[in-house]
């Protein structure tokens, strides 16, 4: 299932995003605010019970957070950014790293890291990686979550930006994991890159280009 957040704070973010012109802290700033703002709609179904408490006027029941713990898991570099953001709205939150990079000549990803909260298989599991492109990364880095323990239906996959190729991949491989995006773009081009995109999310973010 695919969750388009069509918010026009978030719409209008992602505009400055892809301008060539945004340069490298507005483009940070700009991708942890996007993702702030995917959290608030890919943890809407997070589970609550009531808890009793006394306001300074009288003492009743009020919603807090129960149900599953959660985890924060990185796609290294670029989902970095992502979850630095929205560690600080789910400080409770146990955060996992995946490093994979995309060869450049086969688009295939290359696996360099794997630190996941050694409890993974009990934990809701929000996976952060600004771009879905060909899907080859995401699909390697849930694969991993899978063979780490987690269930699929516990997995949403946060991409700020995803193309139609991409997503075909994730449903074909991973049919039971939701992606919550802030847009859907046209294609990919002969390089891999999503069009019209934003460019290459890591080198934005950390001005290596
Ligand atoms: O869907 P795919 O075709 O696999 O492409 C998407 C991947 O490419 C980018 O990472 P990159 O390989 O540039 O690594 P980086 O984050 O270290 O820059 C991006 O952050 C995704 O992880
Ligand atoms: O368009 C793309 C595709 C893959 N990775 C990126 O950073 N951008
Ligand atoms: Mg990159």
């Amino acid at each position: 299932m695919v969750t388009v957040v069509t918010h026009p704070l978030v719409q209008h973010k992602l505009t400055l995003m892809r301008d060539e012109r945004t340069g490298v802290k507005e483009f940070r700033e700009l991708a942890g605010e996007v993702s702030l703002l995917l959290a608030y709609e890919a943890m809407r179904d997070l589970d609550l019970a009531q808890e009793r408490l006394r306001t300074p006027i009288v003492e009743d029941d009020f919603p807090v957070l129960s149900g599953k713990k959660l985890a924060l898991v990185a796609i290294l570099r670029a989902g970095l950014v992502m979850t630095e953001a929205i560690v600080d709205l789910v400080p409770a939150a146990k955060v996992g790293h995946i490093g994979l990079y995309r060869d450049p000549q086969t688009l295939a990803p290359v696996a360099y890291y794997n630190k996941l909260p050694a409890d993974i298989a009990d934990r809701r599991v929000f996976v952060t990686d600004p771009m879905l492109a060909t899907g080859g990364s995401a699909s390697a880095a849930i694969r991993s979550l899978k063979d780490a323990g987690a269930q699929g239906g516990n997995i949403t996959l946060m991409c700020i930006l995803t193309a139609p190729e991409g997503i075909a991949v994730i449903e074909r491989d991973h049919p039971d994991v939701r992606i919550v995006t802030a847009a859907v773009d046209s294609h990919l081009n002969d390089h891999g890159y999503i069009v019209p995109g934003l460019g290459d999310a890591g080198d934005r973010i950390y001005g290596t280009k």
